[in-house]
Parts: C-alpha cells; sequence; structure tokens
C-alpha cells in the first residue's frame, strides 16, 4: 500500500511529473531520476502518440520507470492502460473521461489501489467521487502543446467551482502549467500541478523539478 488517505493524496500530487518516450529529449530513465532528486512526489507513465512505444518495447520501458520509483518510493501511476498497470502491480492508474469507467477500473483494482479521474466540470467530479477516485486531474489550466484534443483552456474557473460547491476530494491542475505559473494553480485552490514539458524538456529535469516544488510550497 503506498498511501493511507486522502491527507496523503494531497501530499503526493504536490509535484507529478507525467512522461513518456515521446515527451523527453533524452533517456527517460536519466529524466525521471533527475526529476526525482529534484523533488517530484509522484509519477504517471504515459506512452502515448504517434512516436510512443508498444507491446514488450512499452512494457520494458514501464519495468524500468518502475524500479527506478519504487527504490525512491515514488508511487508509480499508469496512464490508461489498466491491463499494463494489473500485469505490473502499479500503484495506481489515471483515467480520463473517454477511458474505460472509474467504477469498473476500481472494481478491477480494489481498495489499495491510487485511482486518478480527470475531470472538466463539477458533475464530472462528483461523479468521480462516487466512482472512488482517490483524486481528480483537472485541466488545461492553461494552453498546452503536449495533447492536441483538450477541452477547452479553463484557467481557475473549474477548481473554483468545484470548490464552492464543497466538493471534497484532492485536485491536481494539469495542462501548460511551468514553474513560473505553478504557485498560482496552488492558490486556485489545487492541491499540487502535473506537468509534462516543464520537467521532460527542461535542459535540466532537476533544477525544473526543483522550482516547481519551490513554487508548489510557497503557493501553499
Ligand atoms: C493527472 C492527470 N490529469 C489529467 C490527465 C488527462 O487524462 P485523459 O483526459 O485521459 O488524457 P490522456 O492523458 O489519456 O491523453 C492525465 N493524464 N493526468
Ligand atoms: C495529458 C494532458 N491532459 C490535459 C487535460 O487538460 O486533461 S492537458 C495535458 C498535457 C499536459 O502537458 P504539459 O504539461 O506539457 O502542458
Ligand atoms: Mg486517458
Amino acid at each position: 500500500m503506498v498511501y493511507a488517505g486522502e491527507k496523503e493524496v494531497r501530499e503526493l500530487l504536490g509535484v507529478y511529473f507525467i512522461m513518456g518516450s515521446a515527451n523527453c529529449l533524452k533517456n527517460p530513465i536519466e529524466v525521471l531520476e533527475d526529476a526525482i532528486k529534484g523533488g517530484i512526489t509522484l509519477f504517471q507513465f504515459r506512452e502515448k502518440g504517434a512516436e510512443a512505444l508498444h507491446g514488450d518495447e512499452k512494457k520494458e520501458l514501464a519495468k524500468s520507470l518502475q524500479d527506478i520509483c519504487r527504490k525512491h518510493h515514488i508511487p508509480f501511476i499508469v496512464n490508461d492502460d489498466i491491463e499494463l498497470a494489473i500485469e505490473l502491480d502499479a500503484d495506481g492508474v489515471h483515467i480520463g473521461q473517454d477511458d474505460e469507467s472509474a467504477s469498473k477500473v476500481r472494481r478491477r483494482l480494489g481498495s489499495n489501489k491510487l485511482i486518478g479521474v480527470s475531470a472538466h466540470n463539477v458533475a464530472q467530479a462528483k461523479q468521480a467521487i462516487i466512482d472512488g477516485a482517490d483524486y481528480i486531474g483537472v485541466g488545461p489550466i492553461y494552453p498546452t502543446v503536449t495533447k492536441l484534443d483538450t477541452e477547452p483552456v479553463q484557467g481557475s474557473t473549474v477548481i473554483q467551482s468545484i470548490l464552492r460547491e464543497n466538493i471534497h476530494i484532492p485536485i491536481v491542475g494539469i495542462g501548460g502549467i511551468t514553474e513560473k505559473n505553478a504557485g498560482d494553480v496552488i492558490r486556485f485552490g489545487a492541491d499540487g500541478v502535473s506537468v509534462i514539458t516543464a520537467i521532460s524538456h527542461a535542459p535540466f529535469p532537476e533544477k525544473a523539478a526543483k522550482k516547481l516544488a519551490s513554487a508548489v510550497k510557497i503557493g501553499h
């Protein structure tokens, strides 16, 4: 078991690094090791896009990244691919509105795995709680170049409407987040920030992760 309860989930969301091989400018293993040195709190393996690995190559990379996470006690989350998460005994999964339903995934994974669900409005946030999600990913907060088929950019609006309605679930912001705006995302009411480009494209991923961690701390 990698987490004990809601408070711990909120802490885990602090600097949530998401990455796959296609996002990296150098070896993904080095990028992850540097990001961990810089202070990331959670990692999601998101092997997606035209250049993504498949089959055994995908599994081997996932295993290597999971080993690094285990060594450093960083929970390893798998994006979309529930079969892979089960096969590797990952610490959890992240699913979107177009993926397998969260309630079904909760039944498949049991109660001791972390499940994140993307939510773009209040109704989806409420449904995520009913379905047994541990946290929601809310975005895109800012314009992103990483994912083309996103919902419209929302700034603070969705996070704030979720909080105004007293919906109680850990929240991580996503989309276009950098060291410069991460503090604002926390001040909007998110528990943490999830980033791809800000770390994976940084010339020094360790430094980038450190700056994000510090912005998140100041934002709280
Ligand atoms: C933390 C976090 N939040 C949102 C997403 C996006 O998930 P989804 O909408 O399913 O899109 P893909 O990432 O699968 O393209 C995420 N991955 N992580
Ligand atoms: C994977 C993803 N999901 C989003 C959403 O809004 O649900 S935005 C996004 C891409 C995040 O990458 P970057 O940090 O490079 O902007
Ligand atoms: Mg998805």
